[in-house]
C-alpha cells in the first residue's frame, strides 16, 4: 500500500481529500467510458457532477470506491493510492467513503436502526457482521445520526413502511455512521418529489458544512447543482469538459456538457 500522508497535511479544514489523475474506464476494449479525467476534491467541500446519460457519471463515481476497477490511472484518496491496494486494505479504506444510491439499497424487512448500523459491516470481522454485534457506542451513533436527520422516531419501524424522501434518510444514516470522511452520492433525488429532494439536498449540503465531510453528488438536475455546489464538474462521454463555481456555468458550458441532449435538457 502506498502512502502519501504526512502529520502535517492530514485532518485540516481544506486540505486536498481526494485527487484522480489520468483516470480511464473502459468496460470492453472498443469503447472508453472515462478518459484522462483529472479532479482533485478538499476537505468538506460540496461537489456536483453533471451530464447528460451515459455520459459517465456514475463509473466515475463507483471507481473512486473501486465497486469498478478503473482500467488505468490514480486515485489517491486520504493519502492512500486506491488502484493498487489488496483486499484487506480495501476493505479498510473504504470505511472511510460512504456511498448513497438512488435507489437507497436498504434491506425493507430490517428496521431503519438494524439498516443504519449495517453502516459499520466496514469496521466488523466476518462473524461480528453476520452475528450483527454492534457496541452500545454504535448504538447511541446509529441513534444520534438518525436524530440529526430527523428520523429518530422512525428507529425501530420496518424500511418498507417508509416513504422515498424517508428511505433516502436512512441511506445518508447509513453512510454517516461509517464516520466517512467521503460522501459519494449517486442520483440521490432522481427518485424523489421535489419537496423531499429539498430535504436531502439540504441534509447533504449541512453534512458538508457542518461535520467537514466531502460530498460529491451526481445529479441529472442543473438547476439544484448551481443552487447547492460549492464547484460543478460536467462529464461529456466521459471527459471532463467543465469545472469551476456555480456562478460561471454559462450557457454556452451548458452546451458543451450536454452536446446534442441539450434540448431534452431544456424540455425538462
Ligand atoms: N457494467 C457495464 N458494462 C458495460 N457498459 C457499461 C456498464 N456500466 C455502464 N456502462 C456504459 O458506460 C457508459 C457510462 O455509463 P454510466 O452509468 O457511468 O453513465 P451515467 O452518466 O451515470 O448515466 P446515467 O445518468 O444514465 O446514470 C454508458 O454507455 C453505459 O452503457
Amino acid at each position: 500500500m502506498t502512502e502519501y500522508k504526512t502529520s502535517e497535511n492530514k485532518g485540516q479544514q481544506g486540505e486536498t481529500l481526494l485527487k484522480v489523475e489520468n483516470l480511464y474506464k473502459s468496460y470492453n476494449r472498443n469503447t472508453l467510458v472515462l478518459q484522462n479525467v483529472q479532479m482533485a476534491l478538499k476537505q468538506g467541500e460540496f461537489v456536483s457532477i453533471i451530464g447528460p446519460s451515459g455520459a459517465g457519471k456514475s463509473t466515475l463515481l463507483r471507481c473512486i470506491n473501486r465497486m469498478i476497477d478503473p482500467t488505468s490511472g490514480s486515485i489517491l484518496f486520504d493519502g492512500v493510492e486506491m488502484t493498487t491496494l489488496n483486499k484487506a486494505d480495501l476493505r479498510s479504506q473504504r470505511a472511510k467513503i460512504g456511498m448513497v444510491f438512488q435507489h437507497y439499497n436498504l434491506v425493507s424487512r430490517l428496521s431503519v436502526f438494524e439498516n443504519v448500523l449495517h453502516g459499520r459491516f466496514g469496521y466488523k470481522s466476518t462473524l461480528q457482521g453476520v452475528l450483527s454485534l454492534f457496541t452500545e457506542e454504535e448504538k447511541k451513533l446509529a441513534l444520534e445520526i438518525l436524530d440529526k436527520l430527523g428520523m429518530k422516531e422512525f428507529a425501530y419501524k420496518r424500511c418498507d413502511q417508509l416513504s422515498g424522501g424517508q428511505k433516502q434518510r436512512v441511506g445518508i444514516a447509513r453512510a454517516l455512521v461509517q464516520q466517512p470522511k467521503l460522501l459519494l452520492c449517486d442520483e440521490p433525488i432522481a427518485s424523489l418529489d421535489p419537496n423531499s429532494s429539498k430535504v436531502i439536498m439540504d441534509h447533504l449540503k449541512d453534512i458538508s458544512e457542518t461535520m467537514g465531510i466531502t460530498v460529491l453528488v451526481n445529479l441529472h438536475q442543473v438547476d439544484v447543482a448551481l443552487k447547492y455546489s460549492d464547484r460543478i464538474i460536467g462529464l461529456n462521454k466521459g471527459s471532463i469538459v467543465y469545472e469551476g463555481i456555480p456562478e460561471n456555468l454559462s450557457n454556452m458550458a451548458i452546451r458543451d456538457i450536454y452536446g446534442s441532449e441539450i434540448e431534452d435538457l431544456i424540455l425538462e
